[in-house]
């Protein structure tokens, strides 16, 4: 079975003629990936999760989910993707078995799978209470529940974290990592907050403008901020001190030198070579990129 669960090529897509709205797009998720997609409001990441799910028509480029082409294979490919992209209509009146129950129908599901999907999301003991006296989290999940009834192999979410508290968002985190490990569902979760999905995914995508600014593994990302960490410097002779550090790539960024370091270790090694040198240092400051920042730096002009 192919190990590529969704895989676009140059997707493109336009609301009004002339304007792209996305250009491009090429996006790679992996069976058994928590792959964040994540971009500032408006980057696309909305349009790219309709055209996966088809409620957008494809207009230029290629989508292939669970190995097949979208658009030849619709119904059959989307049978065995669940998702949450506009707030899903849960009946406030109900409790959360009802709401599964006008649901369970539709989807063929069995009751036995509905009390599954209720202890999966752990409002198996929500009883009389209706959907109204619900938190947001629990409608999350309720949410949730309803998706995961067809039994997925793929789930998904649009901005899931969107109004929770940090417990929920906890709660949530949780949920979608037993699901992962233990029901095998690869998830597709789009976020504009970095920091809300960082801990659960291992895959991530970035988008901003309608363009992938960078795709790949949590420890690709996790290079690009080493190598994007600077040692900014200041000595009785930049000039000199920058032809001594040429082989750490040092740049005379106007007044000031700039080294690219990894760890504090090297910092030290600068240091002394410095001073070995006869160079005094008036100001030595090492500036670590955040996953933040560089996340922000790729979404910025
Ligand atoms: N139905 C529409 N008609 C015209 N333009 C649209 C439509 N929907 C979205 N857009 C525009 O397309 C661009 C991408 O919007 P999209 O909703 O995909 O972004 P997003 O990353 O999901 O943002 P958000 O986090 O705000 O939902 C935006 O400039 C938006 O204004």
């Amino acid at each position: 079975m192919s190990s590529t669960i969704i895989r676009t090529d140059q997707l493109c897509y336009n609301y009004t003629k002339g304007v792209s709205t996305l250009t491009d797009i090429h996006l790679q998720v992996n069976r058994g990936d928590i792959y964040g997609f994540l971009g500032p409001n408006g980057s696309g990441k909305t349009t790219t999760l309709s055209l996966l799910l088809g409620l957008l028509k494809t207009q230029h480029g290629t989508i292939e989910i669970l190995g097949k082409d979208l658009q030849h294979h619709r119904k059959e490919v989307l049978r065995k993707v669940g998702s949450l992209i506009e707030s899903p209509s849960l009946y406030n009146h109900l409790t959360a078995k009802e709401n599964l129950e006008v649901y369970r129908e539709i989807y063929g599901a069995s009751k036995a799978r509905l009390q599954g999907v209720l202890n999966i999301v752990g409002l198996s003991d929500t009883g009389k209470k209706t959907v109204r006296q619900f938190s947001l989290g629990m409608r999350q999940r309720l949410s949730i529940a309803l998706a995961l009834l067809p039994k997925p192999e793929l789930l998904i979410l649009d901005e899931p974290t969107n109004g929770l508290d940090p417990a929920g968002i906890l709660e949530l985190r949780s949920l979608i990592r037993s699901l992962n490990k233990e029901e095998g569902i690869t998830f597709l979760i789009s976020s504009h907050i970095l920091s809300e999905v960082e801990k659960m995914v291992n895959r991530i995508g970035i988008i901003y403008k309608g363009r992938m600014r960078f795709q790949g593994s949590l420890g690709e990302l996790h290079k690009l901020q080493q190598q994007q960490s600077l040692v900014q410097l200041d000595t009785s002779d930049n000039l000199r001190a920058w032809a001594v550090l040429k082989k750490f790539q040092a740049e005379l960024q106007d007044e000031d030198l700039v080294v690219p370091y990894t760890d504090l270790a090297q910092v030290a090694i600068i240091n002394r070579m410095l001073i070995d040198n006869d160079l005094d240092v008036y100001n030595l400051h090492p500036r670590k990129q955040t996953l933040e920042t560089i996340f922000i730096n790729l979404t910025t002009e």
